[in-house]
């Protein structure tokens, strides 16, 4: 795996990083690697990162799992409307949204007017795989999780598909994914 950038390549990258103005939001299903390829991003950019449910985490002093437990999932969607709004006023960097905050009208709406939304995207099977290495999600603490993903994907299939850009996060190295992203991002600007 490569870890450095040939001088043509950082000029290149520099380049892009120059085109885009407004904040780069990865959005998509829990797992499918927003926040592991958009802190990559961020990096490649030399940009600032954001991942939108550390941000709520932090406002509320409490985890998700703990938001969703004491209060409840509108809450919780409300917290994230907030800090993503916030984040979309910042106007720059990387943002990794949580898997369901573009499916919230408003979430989406504010994304869609003032941010570049690009959909990650991968197979049932892929996300199953990832998700098992960590039970923090309380969305799949409440059944199957190949069940939940399934039926989350069918459901939310809609809303990712009005970002104007969509990359397949496969197995590959994250720079790669991160790299399919840039160049996504650029042909569509
Ligand atoms: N392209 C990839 N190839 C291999 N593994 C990946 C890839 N992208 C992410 N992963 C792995 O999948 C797991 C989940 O990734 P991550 O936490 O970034 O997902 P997420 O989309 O942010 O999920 P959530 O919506 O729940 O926050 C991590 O262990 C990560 O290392
Ligand atoms: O897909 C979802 O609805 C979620 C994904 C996570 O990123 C968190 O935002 C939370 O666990 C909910
Ligand atoms: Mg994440």
């Amino acid at each position: 795996m490569r870890h450095t950038t040939s001088p043509t390549e950082a000029d290149d990258l520099r380049a892009i990083a120059r085109r885009i103005k407004r904040p780069v939001v990865l959005v998509g299903m829990m797992g499918v690697g927003k926040s592991t390829i958009g802190r990559r991003l961020a990096g490649l950019l030399q940009t600032g990162f954001v991942d939108a449910d550390d941000a709520i985490e932090d406002a509320a002093q409490l985890s998700v799992a703990e938001i969703f437990e004491r209060h409840g999932e509108d809450y919780f969607r409300d917290g994230e409307r907030r800090v993503i709004a916030r984040l979309m006023d910042e106007g720059s960097g990387v943002v990794a949204t949580g898997g369901g905050a573009f499916c919230n009208e408003q979430t989406r709406a504010s994304i869609l007017q003032r941010g570049i939304a690009v959909w990650l995207d991968c197979d049932i099977e892929t996300l199953v795989e990832r998700t098992a290495r960590k039970s923090h999600r309380p969305l799949l603490q409440t059944g199957d999780p190949r069940e939940i993903l399934t039926r989350l994907h069918a459901e939310r299939k809609q809303f990712y598909e009005q970002a104007p850009i969509r990359v397949v996060s496969d197995d590959g190295p994250h720079a790669e994914t991160a790299r399919d992203i840039l160049e996504a991002i650029d042909r569509w600007l």
